[in-house]
């Protein structure tokens, strides 16, 4: 026990992704930065998140595609790869990075990375789990997130409940799972471990996967990932119970018996124990940290210095994000310092939007969704059966919809189900932050057959459903509004 007082400038909580910018961006700033984690360090990303998801992903899409090329009843010869081994090769990989990560939080914070739970004790105070105490002028709370798990369910199933917390440690393969909730977790892990032979079923209350809200985009991938593992969506009353070998799953018609129960339900930011009303932070009647209105975007939390970041913050839970938030976090808590100490802050803004969800055919949401746009956006829309590429990949169900501006033809957002749709959404964001516009677009080259060539047919479809309900009215190119002239 320690009762020591170290003093700072600013106290990042947590060194995870959004920590470790902070930590950084402040440290570059020329301020005094301590960071506190109580472990495991790793980062969530690399340690049960982003990473081994995508390890677990690739080792299921090259099992699935051998045995797609099989013939029916065929035996793979002895000696072969087994969905075991690419497990275990996939953890691996996880292993690895994580030791990577825990390597550089060392190198980038060497003594001033504090071992132990950090909770507040006065405005200016927190007090570690070892008695040492932190006062700084300025707090970046960075702590995470944890997986949701119903107490009701933890009692009635016990260790058969696991979330990607638990099932990115079993070294064993399981034989079977059922998956609860599919959004982004549920459905790449849904998919992934089917891929790989488990027996899986899952079952959802919302009526689409991976809460997508274009409703043509929603309709294509629930239609497609229906049929590739046994699901129900839209379950108002899904009952779990406790079996011999682990348990059994009911919701409407579907009925699963599996080893586990794998939650994925959400994720809620790590705040309790904190106890932030100490260090001034107003809470609303949920408990949550109130953020300052006074600036749109902030991350302060109102009334206090405390900033958040990360999935700790409200907002999309990603790892860019978390990232970007840290940055950004670091640069508000140093303005609201503001006593000229650190002359340069680069300025960094908020990104364009975007979510993918690996599940190949890969989900993508960027900009703005779809529930958020203006009554008269326009809307372009392609199929894989309008597609080139599409045909060849024997993928009728890729969609692609573009969304833009009516009075301007700016593009706002888009959303996709394609695969290697990852990349069209990267091309789609950057395209939505630069301001682009759908003549702009057209006027860059699309090959061919790619899948960008997509792009190129959704944009001509705004540009003629544009046509057709203006009465012959489209966008011109210079003077970036719908005039009367031009080709379709
Ligand atoms: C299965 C899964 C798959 C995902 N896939 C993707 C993906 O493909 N792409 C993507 O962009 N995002 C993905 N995410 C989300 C992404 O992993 C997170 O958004 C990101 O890792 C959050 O980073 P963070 O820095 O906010 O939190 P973390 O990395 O969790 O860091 C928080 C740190 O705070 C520490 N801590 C917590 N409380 C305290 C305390 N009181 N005192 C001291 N230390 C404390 C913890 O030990 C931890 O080190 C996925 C998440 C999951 C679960
Ligand atoms: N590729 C990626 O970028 C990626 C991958 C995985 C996770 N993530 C991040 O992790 C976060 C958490 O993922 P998640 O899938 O756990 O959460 P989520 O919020 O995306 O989805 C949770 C799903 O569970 C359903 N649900 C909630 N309670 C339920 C109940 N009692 N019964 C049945 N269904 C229920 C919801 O309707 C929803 O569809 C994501 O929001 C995302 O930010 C990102």
């Amino acid at each position: 026990m320690s009762s020591s007082i170290i003093h700072a400038d600013v106290a990042v909580i947590g060194a995870g992704t959004a920590g470790m910018h902070a930590f950084s961006t402040a440290r570059r700033a020329g301020a005094k930065v301590v960071m506190i984690d109580h472990g495991p360090l790793g980062t969530t990303c690399a340690r049960v998140g982003c990473m081994p998801s995508k390890a677990v992903l690739h080792a299921a899409k090259r099992w699935s595609t051998l045995q797609a090329l099989l013939s029916p009843g065929s035996v793979l010869p002895a000696g072969h790869t087994t969905p075991q081994q690419l497990w275990t090769q996939a953890l691996a990989i996880r292993d690895e990075l994580v030791a990577g990560n825990v390597r550089q939080v060392h190198q980038l914070a060497a003594e001033d990375l504090l071992r132990g739970s950090a909770r507040f004790v006065a405005q200016d105070t927190v007090a570690l789990s070892d008695g040492r105490r932190v006062q700084a002028r300025a707090f970046i709370v960075a702590t995470g997130s944890a997986a949701i798990k119903p107490a009701a369910l933890q009692t009635a199933l016990g260790d058969a409940l696991i979330t990607t917390d638990e099932l990115f440690y079993l070294p064993e393969l399981p034989r079977s799972v059922a998956v609860m909730g599919l959004g982004a977790i549920g459905l790449e892990m849904g998919v992934a471990l089917q891929r790989l032979g488990v027996d899986v079923a899952a079952a959802g209350r919302s009526a689409v996967v991976a809460k997508v809200a274009d409703p043509e985009v929603a309709q294509a991938a629930s239609t497609y990932f229906a049929q590739q593992l046994p699901m129900a969506l839209g379950e108002k009353q899904i009952t779990v119970t406790r079996v011999e070998g682990g348990v059994r799953m009911q919701a409407g018609k579907l009925e699963h018996r599996a080893q586990y129960l794998l939650a994925a339900l959400g994720r809620a930011p790590c705040l309790q124990g904190l106890e932030m009303a100490l260090a001034g932070v107003q809470l609303d009647d949920q408990g949550s940290p109130v953020i300052d209105a006074a600036q749109p975007g902030s991350l302060r939390c109102a009334g206090s210095m405390v900033f958040l970041a990360g999935d700790s913050a409200p907002g999309p839970a990603l790892m860019h994000e978390a990232g970007h938030e840290g940055t950004l976090a670091a640069q508000e808590a140093l303005r609201a310092l503001g006593d000229g100490d650190w002359p340069h802050i680069a300025e960094r803004h908020r990104t364009t939007s975007m979510s993918i969800v690996f599940s190949d055919p890969d989900i993508a949401e960027v900009g703005t969704r779809f529930d958020r746009l203006p009554a008269d956006a326009v809307i372009g829309t392609v199929t894989g059966k309008g597609s080139g590429r599409s045909k060849i990949m024997q993928a009728p169900h890729h969609v692609l919809r573009m969304y833009a501006e009516r009075s301007t033809g700016r593009l706002l957002g888009a959303s996709l189900l394609c695969e290697g749709g990852e990349h069209l959404a990267h091309q789609l964001a950057w395209a939505v932050q630069r301001g682009e516009t759908v003549e702009g677009m057209l006027q860059l080259p699309y090959y061919h057959p790619t899948v960008e060539e997509m792009m190129d047919t959704a944009l001509r479809d705004m540009r003629r459903t544009c046509k057709v309900r203006n009465g012959g009215v489209i966008m011109d190119a210079h003077s970036k509004r719908w005039e009367g002239t031009g080709d379709a």
